[in-house]
């Protein structure tokens, strides 16, 4: 099967300028990595702060350009020359950030936020604009009657909800989720989780999951790939890295790791559900 998402050797390099006493230099916050995700599958991408995971997500995302490498998305290669790049190609992937709260403009509705993309990117008429808006709505356990509501009247969790929901107005091939559910309390954190995973078995969606949350991660990738100061240290899938790490600084990670039971979790939520 094509991957839906193929990354091959992808560099970014940083230029910081000097001053003057002080020279200029470079940063190599991805220093070659490849990879590669298919359709329904979700790739985690963990380490710890600075190796580079968030500057992976700007790439695949093309916020950032790419210094060297190969992007394919569905086998087709995302020309990273053609500047700008067309609104057809970043439709296809969609970013979700980790704070809910400052990434939904707070002047705009939330319809307005979630038809945005449709009126940036398609033709689509205002009135069907509304309908798939208010549709979406309701894929993210939100309700119709949010659609008029700013976004400062939600919780974090409702309003991560409302982060997803837009990522998803363009039906991308790829969603990337850069720490989706670090902001939340914990109890949050599984229904944004089960929300997540639920959207993935009814949608076929494909998902890269940037987290340094290992119990999140155990709990939702099929592939994992670690990354330590901007290199891949370790990839395969779930089992492989949790069960037999290889390398020194995955063993390092994971014994420092605290591990919180977000299985344990997520039942006692399926359990208050059936109860309710
Ligand atoms: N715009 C930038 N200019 C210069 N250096 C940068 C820039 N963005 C990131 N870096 C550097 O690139 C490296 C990787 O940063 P990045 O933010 O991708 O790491 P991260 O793993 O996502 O960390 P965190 O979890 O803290 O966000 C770091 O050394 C960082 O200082």
């Amino acid at each position: 099967m094509t991957p839906v998402l193929e990354a091959k050797n992808l560099k970014r390099d940083y230029h910081i300028p000097g001053g003057l006493f002080k020279p200029g230099k470079t940063v190599h916050a991805v220093k070659g990595v490849s990879f590669k995700v298919e359709q329904g599958k979700t790739l985690a991408i963990v380490g710890e702060s600075g190796c580079g995971k968030s500057t992976l997500a700007r790439m695949v995302t093309m916020i950032d350009p790419i210094t060297e490498g190969e992007m394919l998305i569905d086998g087709g290669k995302v020309d990273i020359a053609s500047e700008p790049l067309t609104s057809e190609m970043r439709s296809k992937v969609q970013i979700v950030f980790q704070n809910p709260y400052g990434s939904l403009n707070p002047r705009k509705k939330i319809g307005d936020i979630l038809t945005e993309p449709l009126v940036i990117n398609t033709k689509v008429p205002a009135d069907e604009r509304r309908d798939r808006a208010m549709a979406m709505l309701k894929k993210v356990g939100l309700e119709e009657k949010h659609y008029g509501r700013y976004p400062h009247m939600f919780s974090g969790g409702q309003r991560q909800r409302v982060a997803i929901a837009r990522a998803l107005m363009l039906n991308p091939r790829l969603l990337v989720l850069d720490e989706p559910v670090s902001a939340l309390d914990l109890s949050v954190q599984a229904q944004v989780l089960n929300l997540l995973a639920d959207l993935q078995d009814e949608f076929q969606l494909t998902y890269v999951f940037i987290s340094h949350d290992l119990s999140v991660v155990r709990h939702i990738a099929n592939d994992v790939m670690v990354m330590y100061f901007g290199e891949a240290v370790e990839y395969g899938s779930r089992d492989q890295v949790f069960e037999d790490p290889q390398h020194s600084y995955t063993k390092t990670l994971f014994a420092a790791t605290p591990r919180v039971d977000v299985d344990a979790i997520r039942a006692r939520i399926e359990r208050r559900k059936r109860v309710a």
